[in-house]
């Protein structure tokens, strides 16, 4: 049975939402403050809580002052702000920090019950496929490529050109524009599409594991290695590795790699004994691999072997063509996941979403359509159901013109939404669409303060 913790000010309030949560199948725990139930949530992890339901103004601490502690402590517990008629505001910049979605007062039952409803299902689907992907080391499902633009239409030709032969594929291009959707369609076209595709993000995992994840381990290789364990190199025997941010790999683990593309074989941790493996590589990278090569961080023989066929993907700006077919795409693909009957976005919506420069490319756009999905309340998306992120866009597009360089750009637009978030960095990194590790990179570079820290 879910546990749902309700928050608000107003007793009657709590009695009706109580009552209903009780009758419907739910366990409930009440609270008339903000703070008793950021204590009650920061006295031990989750607290049994499965959901938040929470009210947006309260006198000692605001639903959005307490969302953002939250979901500094419990970021995987989902919130439900309810916002007073009037006050979408309110609710945009709780969907921005995170809340999954919003109701105005007063509401019919049927409609919290069926935004319960949805939010359960939706967790426990993105679980499962969690859970399945984890337990596979699958690379995740993708769906069509969609493009329009002469610029993609040449990378998508290429792609399928080269997937035929097997020839290593180094693909680049900045974060979320698609590289790993390219990979996926070169596995897919290829002769070996019947067995594995398996991917391998670099830059997630320490040295030592992603050795271990690669080759395997044996049995007592290291402290803590209880049993044998199969790499991913063996996992996509007669298949596609694809080796994700391959620019931030050791040069130890680069060495290894070298040792398998040459000679086809590779040694498990913890044994002496070569194994051979058929494998085809694709690796991608956001560096310029060629820079890391000139400065002595990447080695030149590894570089050429898996660049054989090089696939530079456009950025996002470059191809604004692109923008309204893959924002009707997301369209399609929210509005059914979300059961909700959202079916075009208006003309206003589209001219906003195609002034802006994208900084996080397609995945970006991917986030903001969600975001829009969930907030719509009528069949049509509208500008105003856009982040602050994608409105700006407008606004840094005349900066350009005025010759601001590209990356002032980024940092201004990197701080406004750390800013927006209160500096949560994960939250941050998937409404820019890039990794966490890119966004500590970038803090570091352009030195983002805290203001909260200093
Ligand atoms: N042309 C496209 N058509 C449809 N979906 C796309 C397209 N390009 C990117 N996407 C979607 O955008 C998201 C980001 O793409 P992907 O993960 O392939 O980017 P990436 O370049 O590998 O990012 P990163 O460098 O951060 O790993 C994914 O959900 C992907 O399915």
């Amino acid at each position: 049975m879910k546990t749902v913790f309700i928050c608000d000010d107003e007793k009657d309030i709590l009695v009706f939402l109580g009552k209903l949560l009780k009758v419907n199948g739910y366990k409930f725990e009440a609270f008339d403050s903000a703070l008793s139930l950021l204590t009650r949530l920061e006295a031990s992890d989750r607290s049994g809580c499965d959901a938040v339901l929470m009210d947006v103004r309260m006198p000692d601490l605001d639903g959005i002052q307490a969302m953002k502690r939250l979901k500094r402590r419990c970021p995987d517990i989902p919130v439900i702000v309810m916002t007073g008629h009037g006050t979408i505001d309110d609710a945009v910049h709780a969907i921005k920090l995170g809340a999954y979605d919003y109701i105005t007062k007063p509401f019919p039952k049927e409609k919290l019950l069926g935004v319960l409803e949805r939010l359960f299902d939706h967790a426990r689907l993105a679980r499962e496929n969690r859970e399945l992907r984890e337990e596979l080391h699958l690379a995740s499902p993708k769906g069509p490529i969609v493009f329009k633009s002469a610029a993609f239409r040449a990378v998508y030709d290429l792609t399928l050109q080269v997937a035929a032969s097997d020839a290593n594929i180094l693909v680049t291009g900045e974060s979320g524009t698609g590289k790993e959707l390219i990979a996926t369609a070169v596995h897919d076209n290829s002769s070996r599409k019947g067995k594995q595709l398996v991917s391998v993000n670099c830059a997630a995992l320490s040295d030592t594991l992603l050795e271990s994840q690669l080759f395997g381990h044996m049995r007592g290789a290291f402290t803590g290695a209880v049993m044998s364990q199969k790499g991913l190199l063996e996992e996509a025997d007669g298949g596609t590795l694809f080796l994700d941010e391959i620019g931030d790999v050791s040069q130890a683990i680069q060495a290894k790699l070298l040792r398998v593309i040459q000679q086809k074989e590779f040694i498990v941790v913890g044994s002496t004994k070569p194994r051979s493996v058929d494998v085809r590589f694709v690796a991608a990278t956001n560096r310029d691999l060629m820079q890391e090569v000139k400065e002595g961080r990447f080695r030149e023989d590894l570089f050429y072997r898996l660049n054989v066929i090089g696939i530079p993907l456009p950025p996002l700006r470059e191809r604004v063509e692109d923008v309204e077919p893959l924002a009707q795409h997301f369209l399609a693909i929210y509005a059914s996941r979300m059961k909700k009957m959202v079916r075009s976005i208006s003309d206003e919506a589209i001219r906003t979403l195609m002034n802006y420069d994208w900084p996080g490319n397609v995945r970006e756009l991917e986030n903001v359509i969600e975001r829009a999905v969930i907030l719509a309340k009528t069949d049509t998306l509208t500008a105003d159901l856009l982040p602050v992120g994608a409105r700006k866009g407008d606004g840094l597009k005349k900066q350009a013109g005025q010759l601001v360089p590209l990356d002032e750009i980024e940092r201004r637009h990197i701080h406004s939404v750390l800013l927006e978030t209160g500096f949560h960095k994960s939250r941050t990194a998937e409404i820019l669409g890039i990794s966490r590790k890119t966004l500590d990179r970038k803090i570091v570079e352009y030195d983002l303060t805290d203001p909260g820290n200093t």
